[in-house]
């Protein structure tokens, strides 16, 4: 029996999607049509009746925004709002600002080929002069060096992910308390690996589409009793196709 209820949304497009970049960490705005999925995403949720009493969400402003675009909807702008690093995308390195030819270019198709792979496999660490270099980021200065990524392999971003799902979101989730999550493609897989218990191989195949509210119900034990999406089935696989085409790496 599902006893709590916790929805999940994946910002929509940016810039650097269109353009097949690694965004990871840089901090990019929505581009229209990311603009356009988030208020569609909020459209869905206050026609199915939902409401929220915290939104949770990284501190990029993709997400945020992701998140303004809901709550303008559902006309729930006052509530409180979490905002964590750790819900951060995946960090890629110095792939970061990098197109698909210039990351082959540089590291060769076959170097490309294993870390598509690899579930554990870190791209090449930033450098200090790369200018979106977290440890010169205001927003990160209470991270203790160590901890902040520099380049992260898929297993990294679960890893740093996870407790926070355990000591923040399911906090709120046991106090009762309503909430919306709005994150990216990478640090939702961590969170939907864990509740779903899947391989690494499995996560590295699912693509969770952008802009669509991904419910769970939890039981008491906050274990999940079933996940959907507030869409129907064609808009779903209407979707997925996009989010397959859009730039095969996950670097939203
Ligand atoms: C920006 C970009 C570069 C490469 C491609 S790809 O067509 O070669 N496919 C691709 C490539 C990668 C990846 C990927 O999923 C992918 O489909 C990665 O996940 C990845 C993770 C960490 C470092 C590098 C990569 C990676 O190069 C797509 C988009």
């Amino acid at each position: 029996e599902s006893k709590y209820k916790v929805v999940f949304v994946r910002h929509g497009q940016s810039e650097w999607n269109l353009k097949n970049i690694f965004t990871g960490w840089h901090d990019i705005p929505l581009s229209e049509q990311g603009h356009q999925e988030a208020t569609l995403a909020g459209q869905i949720l206050k026609q199915k009746g939902y409401s929220f009493d915290l939104a949770i969400t990284s501190v990029l402003q993709r997400s945020i925004q992701t998140f303004n675009h809901m709550a303008e909807e559902l006309q729930i702008h006052h509530i409180p709002i979490i905002k964590s690093w750790r819900l951060n995308e995946r960090h890629y390195g110095s792939l970061q600002g990098l197109n698909k030819s210039e990351t082959a270019a540089l590291h060769g198709e076959a170097q490309v080929k294993i870390w598509r792979r690899s579930y554990d496999v870190r791209p090449p660490e930033m450098s200090i002069d790369h200018p979106d270099y977290p440890g010169k980021d205001q927003r990160y200065k209470h991270i203790p060096p160590s901890s902040l990524p520099k380049g992260e392999c898929l297993k990294d971003t679960v890893e740093r992910v996870l407790p926070f799902w355990t000591d923040t979101i399911c906090k709120a989730i046991i106090e009762g308390q309503k909430v919306i999550v709005s994150a990216h493609g990478n640090s939702l897989r961590a969170i939907v690996k864990y509740l779903d218990k899947m391989t690494d191989e499995q996560i590295m195949e699912l693509d969770i589409p952008t802009g669509v509210p991904l419910v769970y119900e939890l039981d008491a034990n906050l274990l999940p009793v079933k996940h959907y999406y507030l869409i129907s089935q064609e808009e779903l696989e209407k979707k997925m196709q996009e989010v397959k085409n859009q730039g095969k790496a996950q670097q939203n």
